[in-house]
């Protein structure tokens, strides 16, 4: 049974567990437009996350970055005041970072960079980029009385904690990108597609901007399912409220549902069904909605819910 997943961060990562121990052949479409050069390093948060997580690295209190974890490089740097200093750099994720960096240099795609790290972490579910190429998501911000200017997404998200409203969002370099290698062709193929429960604007959307994924789902055979990341009308965790609020969608499971659309009935929807958490209620015209249990409190909620969503996709998981 062929799952693709799009996932962002540390919610995506979370999903990717539970549907990893339904014993899925699974694909993600990885998020990259939080990637950020940092100090001559290229970053890719998402990509690191699910990596991390999945293959038993990630500190799992802070959902990022690596366990046992020190920054003596991260204090080194402030004491030369190179900045950024509020962008935490541990020691040991650094070593990815510096292998990544030097692949990328030497003209490796990042998608083979990726399968190169993979390939010590062992995720046992194919991450792919959503592509090679360089896109990201910078904020339009009003600081402190200045004029309006975008700021990368990391310095919204780390140094302002999404404390300051985000006016709009720019995907930068997203209509010229070409999805990555595999990606179009995982979901024309897929048994079933999830959009995981990771930020609909910045994580899942982000990836839909990428040209020809919007097609690929509405096309595909598969059923495409996707599950709210909105519990009783805020996020469970990060901040896909504020970035609901700038893009002028209602925080609820039944607006993001809406936001996303109806593959049947609407030009440019992509949902078969839609999954909201036991107590939600959302009315999607032609999308099919269920009420499960959505907080990811272990591994085996999340393969239940995960289960669910298979059911909603048409694929029989047993
Ligand atoms: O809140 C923070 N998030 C940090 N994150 C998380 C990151 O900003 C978010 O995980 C994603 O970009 C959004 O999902 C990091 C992720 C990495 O892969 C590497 C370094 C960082 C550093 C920080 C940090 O200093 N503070």
């Amino acid at each position: 049974m062929k799952v693709v997943a799009l996932v962002g961060g540390v919610g995506g990562a979370r999903f990717l567990q539970g549907l990893k121990q339904l014993g899925a052949d699974v694909t993600a479409v990885v998020n990259t437009g939080d990637d950020v050069w940092m100090h001559g390093l290229r970053i890719c948060p998402d990509l690191d996350t699910c990596m991390y997580t999945l293959g038993g690295g990630i500190d799992t209190e802070r959902g990022w970055g690596r366990e046992n974890e020190s920054w003596t490089v991260k204090e080194e740097l402030a004491a030369y005041g190179a900045e950024p200093t509020w962008f935490g750099l541990g020691d040991r994720d650094i070593a990815t970072h510096l292998i990544r960096t030097r692949m990328l240099r030497a003209g490796y795609p990042l998608s083979a960079v990726t399968e190169a790290l993979c390939d010590r972490w062992q995720p046992g579910v194919r991450l792919l980029p959503m592509s090679d190429d360089r896109v990201e998501t910078h904020v339009v911000v009003e600081l402190d009385g200045e004029q309006p200017k975008a700021i990368h997404f990391q310095e919204w998200w780390v140094k302002h904690r999404a404390g300051v409203p985000a006016q709009s969002f720019a995907f930068v370099g997203a209509e010229a990108a070409t999805a990555g290698p595999g990606v179009l062709d995982a979901i024309a193929e897929a048994d079933a597609v999830i959009l995981a429960p990771s930020n609909p604007v910045v994580s899942v959307g982000t990836i839909l901007n990428v040209p020809g994924v919007r097609d690929a789902l509405r096309k595909t055979e598969a059923g495409v399912v996707g599950l709210s990341p909105i519990i009783g009308g805020k996020p469970l965790r990060g901040m896909a409220d504020a970035c609901l609020d700038a893009i002028g969608v209602e925080t609820s499971a039944e607006a993001v549902g809406r936001h996303y659309g109806s593959r049947k009935c609407s030009e440019n929807g992509i949902l078969d069904a839609w999954l909201v958490h036991t107590g939600d209620r959302a009315d999607v015209p032609g999308v099919a909605v269920r009420a499960v249990p959505l907080l990811m409190s272990d591994v085996d909620a999340t393969a239940q819910m995960a289960r669910v969503a298979l059911e909603m996709a048409g694929v029989d998981v047993d």
